[in-house]
């Protein structure tokens, strides 16, 4: 079966690729993203300078496998680091490069986007609103007037199609908010959901002790139990976003089905985080193969024939 897609202009041979801060901080880590099965790859969120981020242990998967919790603090090797990899990453290897930008302020984002447009290159930007483990620091992706007044000054700079990375929503008011917003700008070409869920708290039962050390063990949560909410975000902005604006899912992908569930809820590519950590790059062909049975066994050639097709009661 078919696994392509296209995004944003670019064109991934399949549509399964690595969640922005997974594996994928340093070099050899893409290329190992490179070397795998995934389509493509995503850079961990870049700053405008380099930093070490949250103290240690700040990840930890959840008992029995149902998710993880992070409080990294957004540590990366500062926006230069990505900028140089995208000038010499080769764009005829086959599988698109896209950039992950999280600047601390509106000035850094607009930095980073001024020299990423200066440099003229063919990777994609993808603009994250949405990183909870900042201490003092509420995500963009909260705050409607906030997020669309950035827009209003990266959408021109970029001049080209990009991604934003967004934030679970939860009230079907906020599907609404934040879709009339991204409709406004022509160039936004897709967005992915979810970012982590954020501050949620794991405690470890035996020493009664939090399993994170930032934040009083506060941290985002991923994995397979926030797989219905991720589906739910996947499918409110596909059934809101218009002009072709399309969205990637992230969030809850452990197998071919997790894949399988977020095309039929709208996804045109499919983001694997928590999964990735735990398992390694091999979890690409594992899934892309599970993802191809349930294909045939449906009868599915390309996933066109059941994007966005969901069934209602
Ligand atoms: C960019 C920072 C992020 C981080 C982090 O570096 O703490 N963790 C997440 O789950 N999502 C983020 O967006």
């Amino acid at each position: 079966a078919d696994l392509s897609t296209s995004i944003a202009g670019v064109k991934l041979p399949n549509l399964l690729l690595n969640a922005s801060g997974v594996n994928c901080r340093y070099e050899n880590e893409l290329q190992q993203l490179l070397d795998s099965s995934a389509g493509s790859l995503v850079t961990k969120s870049a700053t405008l300078n380099s930093r070490d981020g949250n103290p240690e242990p700040r990840y930890a998967p959840l008992a029995g496998q149902i998710g993880s919790i992070n409080s990294m603090g957004l540590p990366n090797q500062g926006y230069e680091y990505y900028l140089e990899y995208a000038k010499k990453f080769d764009y005829n290897n086959g599988k698109p490069l896209f950039i992950s930008l999280a600047g601390m302020s509106l000035a850094d984002n607009k930095a980073m986007c001024e020299a990423f447009r200066d440099a003229n290159l063919p990777c994609v930007l993808e603009i994250n609103f949405s990183c909870p483990n900042l201490p003092g620091k509420p995500q963009l992706g909260y705050d409607m007037e906030a997020m669309e007044a950035a827009l209003k000054v990266l959408a021109p700079i970029i001049g080209k199609p990009f991604g934003i990375k967004l934030p679970p929503y939860f009230d079907i008011a906020h599907f609404d908010q934040a879709a009339a917003i991204f409709n406004k700008f022509d160039n936004i070409a897709y967005v992915t959901c979810i970012n982590s869920v954020g501050n949620g708290l794991a405690i470890d039962w035996e020493s009664e002790t939090a399993l994170i050390k930032p934040k009083d063990g506060f941290g985002g949560l991923g994995g397979l139990m926030v797989l219905q909410t991720s589906l739910a975000n996947v499918n409110a902005f596909y059934r809101r976003l218009n002009n072709g604006k399309q969205v990637i899912a992230c969030g809850g992908v452990t197998s071919g089905k997790e894949a399988f569930l977020h095309i039929l809820a709208g996804a045109s590519a499919v983001q694997i985080g928590t999964q990735l950590q735990e398992e390694g790059t091999g979890v690409f062909e594992r899934v892309s193969k599970e993802l191809q049975e349930i294909m045939a066994a449906k009868g599915y050639k390309n996933v066109e024939e059941f994007r966005g097709k969901v069934k209602t009661l």
